[in-house]
């Protein structure tokens, strides 16, 4: 059977220049962590529950004070542009029609103002919330906030799961280094140090420690999201270092390839975190019931980042609010199957290892 993501995907994967298609699709070294992220959530099951008179049911969450529809939210992706011409504005317009939440990536190839602009257009509640990586130059940082901020986002998602750029053997092959004449990094345009009217290269930096993100703390009075979460050790130091929200993440496998997968990886964050901030999780989810599955587990809500783009590619803004509707939709419907009425009441005892009874 094929599945209407699958069916995007597949032409995405037809319309696509291969290396872009690459770009998108690929994950570090041997692709581990990219296939574990989905293997994980086949190894899991739902247990539900019968009889329980589940009717009405309300799919929505609400994150650090913003209403998602449903608990599928737009994880953050670099260069929209390369899967269709409208690229962040497509993604923002359908995301906003979905009711649900972006994370504008800072490696967009809109500006995040222009952003905003086209999801309040359709909504003049969405919500964008805007991902960045923690720049060696602080003033460079604090200049991106300062223009989230005035775009009206409404928190930070700071990445910490790349100290280093992932090793992509997929562009090595390709040779896929850079943005086609004509597309840019458009946040990092004008930044300090900058050339005059260029761009800024985006810079990992493997010096950061928690101090840099006090900084940041500092300098902003938007929630803090640390995003690429997967020890308990750092989750707790997280919560105590007053963050406000964590998402369990191996970058969709294109980081650390010998990182688990985010499901098993989940539980655990969850136990450290004890419900003082709200959980997020990404990584392989593809169906309502991944979904299901993740909130059942600990996780508040789920973001999605390849499906949006193979949407994107397919189809513009129709082809990620496709994608948004599908995995919405297939939500209500395992909460329906399992005897839930809300998000909360999916509890851990709904889930079970695939073999286990
Ligand atoms: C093409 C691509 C670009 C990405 N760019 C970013 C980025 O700019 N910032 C970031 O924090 N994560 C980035 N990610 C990681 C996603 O936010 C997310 O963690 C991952 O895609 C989730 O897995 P999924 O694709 O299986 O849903 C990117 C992922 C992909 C596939
Ligand atoms: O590709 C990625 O995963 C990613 O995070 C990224 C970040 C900056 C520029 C391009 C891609």
């Amino acid at each position: 059977m094929t599945s209407a993501l699958s069916a995007l995907h597949a032409r995405a994967r037809e319309l696509l220049d291969p290396v872009h298609y690459d770009f998108f699709a690929g994950g570090a070294g041997d692709e581990m962590a990219l296939g574990e992220n989905r293997g994980a959530f086949r190894r899991l099951a739902l247990l539900p529950r019968v009889l329980r008179g589940n009717e009405p049911r309300d799919t929505a969450v609400t994150l650090l004070g913003d209403r998602a529809a449903t608990p599928v939210i737009v994880s953050p992706t670099a260069f929209h542009r390369l899967a269709h011409p409208d690229g962040e504005l497509a993604t923002a317009r359908a995301t906003a029609a979905a009711g649900t939440i972006l994370i504008a990536s800072m490696a967009s190839t809109t500006a995040v103002g222009e952003i905003t602009a086209a999801a309040r257009e359709i909504h003049p509640d969405a919500a964008v919330w805007f991902q960045l990586y923690l720049q060696p130059d602080h003033a460079v940082t604090t200049e991106l906030v300062r223009r989230a901020e005035k775009a009206g986002c409404t928190a930070l998602v700071v990445t910490v799961d790349s100290p280093v750029f992932g090793r992509r053997e997929r562009d090595e092959r390709n040779d896929f280094h850079d943005l086609p004449p004509g597309l840019a990094a458009e946040n990092m345009r004008d930044l300090p140090g900058a050339p005059p009217g260029g761009t800024l290269d985006i810079a990992m930096s493997p010096a950061l420690t928690w101090p840099d993100l006090w900084r940041l703390r500092d300098a902003t009075a938007l929630p803090i999201i640390l995003k690429g979460v997967l020890h308990p050790e750092d989750a707790r130091i997280a919560v105590a270092e007053g963050v406000d929200a964590l998402m369990v993440s191996n970058h969709g496998g294109r980081q650390l390839d010998a990182a688990p997968a985010t499901i098993e990886a989940l539980p655990r964050i969850a136990e450290a975190v004890a419900g003082r901030v709200p959980v997020l999780l990404d990584g392989g989810v593809r169906r309502g019931s991944d979904a299901a599955i993740a909130l059942a587990l600990g996780a508040t809500a789920v973001g999605v980042g390849r499906p949006v783009l193979w949407g994107l590619a397919a189809d513009g803004e129709a082809g990620v609010r496709q994608v948004l509707q599908v995995l919405g939709a297939e939500f209500d419907h395992a909460l329906a199957l399992c005897g839930a009425r809300r998000p909360a009441d999916l509890t851990q005892d709904l889930v079970t290892p695939r073999g286990a009874v």
